[in-house]
């Protein structure tokens, strides 16, 4: 079987139609959630999928849509499965995690005061492939989000571009697809106003048509239908619809 992604979600921060924007990858012998917002464990309640079947949970950045569920994904795991789960990350992102988002609801006098109480913390390196789980290979990608946060995007196994939030940044999708083999690119999207913290749907559609080409658009609101016929040769990416990675490629 070849890798597959379904989206937990596809909402920006504030819909209210989607789960947030948040990833299972399947590569057949192993799954990756790339992120874990606060809606994770319900949507993955609703695809069917026990936690204690996710192999690895991989983090992008410090916002609730994309960590705000790592607190009961970490209690239900250590507490219900007695496991710790193993969870990759980027160096700069582990003090805020933990001091500034999971210490409150998860410290414990004596038990738990540091992240690696409750996950098996294994750290990553930026522009770096690495292996982790069989089949997925990830390499971060550090992305402009918000000014002084740390964020990454990723690129999976040589050929698929995941974005984190960002701004927009045509000069590295130049770069992937032309010297790096990127076959497809799933993108977030900020479908109206200024993008400050996002990339504009505007500024995906300055792009040269074969990029257009390969572009899945993710982590959009809750007024998306009205941007069907607005979006070009772009497409949406449904959530916790089963993508085979073959299928989002442009045939060549
Ligand atoms: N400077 C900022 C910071 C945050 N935000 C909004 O808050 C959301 C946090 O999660 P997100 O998915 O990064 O989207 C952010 C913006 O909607 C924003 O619009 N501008
Ligand atoms: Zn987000
Ligand atoms: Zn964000």
């Amino acid at each position: 079987m070849g890798l597959t992604i379904q989206m937990l979600g596809t909402g920006s921060a504030f819909a209210k139609h989607y789960y947030n924007n948040n990833a299972l990858l399947d590569s057949g012998e192993g799954k990756l959630l790339i992120d874990c917002g606060t809606t994770a464990s319900l949507a993955l309640h609703q695809m069917g999928v026990p936690l204690p079947d996710i192999d690895a949970i991989l983090i992008t950045h410090i916002h609730a849509d994309h960590v705000g569920g790592l607190e009961e994904f970490g209690f239900q795991m250590n507490i219900l499965h007695r496991r710790k789960p193993l969870l990759y990350i980027a160096e700069p992102l582990i003090h805020p995690l933990w001091e500034h988002t999971l210490k409150g609801g998860m410290s414990q006098q004596g038990m738990i005061d540091k992240l690696e109480d409750v996950f098996e913390v294994n750290v990553i390196t930026p522009g770096v492939s690495t292996t982790l789980v069989p089949g997925i290979q990830i390499e971060l990608i550090p992305t402009q989000h918000i000014p002084g946060k740390h964020s990454y995007s990723l690129f999976i196994n040589d050929r698929l571009f995941y974005s984190a939030d960002m701004v927009f940044d045509p000069d590295l999708l130049h770069h992937l697809v032309h010297e790096r083999g990127c076959r497809s690119i799933l993108h977030e999207v900020q479908l109206q106003g200024a993008g400050e913290v996002h990339t504009t749907l505007d500024e995906l559609l300055s792009l040269p048509t074969p990029l257009q080409e390969q572009i899945h658009l993710m982590h959009y609101s809750d007024d998306m239908e009205q941007f069907r016929d607005k979006a070009g040769i772009m497409s949406f990416l449904e959530q916790q619809r089963v993508y085979p990675l073959a299928d989002l490629e442009r045939a060549e």
